[in-house]
């Protein structure tokens, strides 16, 4: 288990992580730290890996602080954005790199490699130069390579970020599938929460030098600290609500304090919302009238004003154009209660 107390991090006089207190890995395998462009996450993953001094605090794995002990003492296996393989050596030469300097003989070394490049799903690879992999395969590599050695927590820094979109939710997938079955507690950083939902246990929100929020995904969408973090999230309106009798009463209708919800205090709650949390089919009876549309594959994101002249975004699954009247459906799941 990884343990950051009260970190600081300053380049030069400017300081980009304030303080954090962080536990990771215990009964979570893959735990994402997201959050937006210059937060200071891979700083902070950096800080954990021995790459960068930490100007305050500790950080402890297993209860001995590591804070000073060097990044190749540490027992951290690291994938960087892209990979940073040895482009001199063979596939099987760069994930049997931290076997000989750890002392590990031929044979065994090359057992290893095998077995890595099984786990990857690269069979039969070991021969090939680094230059002739496609940028997932490359990623792979990396990714054989830092568990080669058997480290006792892995970091990724945004191993995805350099791939096309399509691989990307791939590969997300299958890194989620590989870390697991080696068993070795990961943290991956982030920019992306659909990624974050692909690949992790429990995500932390990281904003401006500050870890601000941390759930299972599901919870963390369902149960966002605050409005900052439901709108990173992807929530496009927060509207006001109230707990009463049972239910969050909503702008788009009643929705049951069931799954995440269950507990919520009585009293008035923001409500984040997603255009796919309000769903919205045409009904001349209804009050509810379409201001916008823009067509989607097989659906409709359409902007709604509500009577009483709130506007939320919405989906259609059926074509509506702008002027109609339409009939408004929450959709409980994909419904947020803000705050704690
Ligand atoms: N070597 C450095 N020297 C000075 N400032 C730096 C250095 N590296 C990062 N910073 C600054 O520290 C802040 C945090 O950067 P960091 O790279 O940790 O953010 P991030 O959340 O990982 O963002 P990104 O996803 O864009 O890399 C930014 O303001 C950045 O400009």
């Amino acid at each position: 288990m990884l343990t950051l107390h009260d970190v600081t991090i300053r380049y030069g006089a400017h300081e980009v992580v304030h303080g954090v207190d962080w536990a990771v890995g215990g009964n979570a395998p893959v735990t994402a730290l997201l959050g937006p462009s210059g937060c200071g996450k891979s700083t902070l993953l950096r800080a954990i890996a021995g790459l960068e001094p930490i100007a305050g605090g500790s950080i402890a794995f297993d209860g001995s602080d590591v804070s000073r002990v060097p990044v190749h003492r540490r027992d951290f296996g690291i994938v960087f954005q892209d990979g940073q393989l040895f482009p001199g050596r063979t596939v099987g030469q760069n994930i049997a790199y931290g076997l000989a300097r750890r002392g590990v003989g031929r044979a065994q070394a090359s057992a290893r490699v095998d077995e890595l490049l099984d786990l990857v799903q690269l069979p039969g690879v070991a021969g090939r130069r680094v230059t002739e992999l496609s940028g997932g395969q490359a990623q792979r590599v990396a990714l054989a390579r830092a568990l080669a050695p058997r480290p006792r927590l892995l970091l990724l820094d945004e191993p995805l970020a350099a791939l096309d979109r399509l691989l990307r939710e791939d590969l997300a997938v299958a890194i989620s599938e590989i870390v697991r079955a080696s068993g070795t507690p990961t943290v991956v950083v982030t920019h992306d929460h659909g990624e974050a939902a692909l690949m992790a246990d429990v995500v932390s929100v990281m904003n401006d030098g500050v870890i601000v929020d941390t759930a299972s995904p599901q919870r963390l969408w369902r149960r966002p600290a605050d409005a900052w973090v439901a709108r990173f999230l992807g929530a496009t309106d927060i509207v006001d609500g109230v707990v009463a009798g049972g239910v969050l009463r909503t702008p788009v209708g009643d929705v049951a304090l069931d799954g995440e919800l269950v507990g919520l205090t009585g009293g008035a709650r923001a409500v984040s919302l997603r255009p796919d949390s309000v769903l919205v089919e045409r009904d001349q009876t209804s009050k509810a009238e379409v201001t916008r549309v823009r067509p989607l594959v097989g659906s409709w994101h359409a902007w709604i004003r509500l009577p009483g002249g709130l506007e939320v975004q919405a989906t259609a699954n059926g074509e509506v154009r702008v002027g109609d009247r339409v009939s408004v459906t929450p959709m409980p799941e994909r419904i947020g209660a803000v705050g704690r």
